[in-house]
């Protein structure tokens, strides 16, 4: 069974992506959706490639960081022979429910790809102050923070909804925001 809609999720790092597709999730339930991760697949090739932890690797901690750059650079080199390769696999691997939330697009090449292959897509963009990505962990990162991954999708202007996420209230507000703009049955 494909799922009749999609919810796309972008924003900077530690704007809460996954925060809100957690609390959405719950909120859903896990009969009817779940939530697709484009950087599982991407994290699992790159573990095997490297011999690493995949399991750290998924993990929100240092493990994590540690390898970002280079986990960049290494599935740039994928991208570039196929710019779905990643897209692709999370959707294969994905179970069959009525509602995807994919928590982490980064590229207008992602957006393109879903666009190819489904029809009922929404895309969300998620962002939070500086100050406050900060108090969740944000560095400034150079070849993380100011590269293709982190950056592509800012200036994309076609977003159906547009979320600020400073706080638990807001993201309260959020849930609702995107509660009622999604149907399906
Ligand atoms: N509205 C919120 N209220 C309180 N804490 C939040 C909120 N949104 C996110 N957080 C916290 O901020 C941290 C970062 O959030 P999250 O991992 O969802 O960000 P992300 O955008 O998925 O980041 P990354 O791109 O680095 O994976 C987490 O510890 C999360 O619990």
């Amino acid at each position: 069974m494909e799922p009749q809609l999609i919810l796309l999720f972008s924003g900077k790092r530690k704007s809460g992506k996954d925060f809100i597709c957690e609390k959405l999730r719950k909120t859903i339930g896990d009969d009817d959706c779940c939530i697709v991760r484009l950087s599982g697949p991407l994290k699992q090739f790159y573990a095997e490639n490297h011999n690493l932890e995949w399991k750290e690797l998924m993990s929100d901690g240092p493990y994590k960081e540690q390898y970002r750059t280079d986990m960049i650079n290494w599935s740039d080199g994928v991208r570039k022979k196929d710019p779905g390769y990643f897209c692709k696999a999370a959707c294969q691997t994905a179970p069959s429910k009525k509602l995807w939330l994919v928590s982490d697009i980064r590229r207008k090449s992602d957006v393109k790809w879903f666009k190819m292959n489904y029809s009922n897509l929404k895309l969300i963009r998620i962002s939070a102050d500086l100050e406050v990505r900060q108090t969740r962990g944000y560095t400034f990162t150079k070849g993380v923070d100011d590269v293709e991954s982190e950056c592509d999708l800012d200036d994309f202007k076609s977003w159906d909804l547009q979320l600020i996420n400073n706080c638990q209230e807001d993201s309260e507000k959020n849930i609702e925001e995107i509660m009622r703009s999604i149907s399906y049955t």
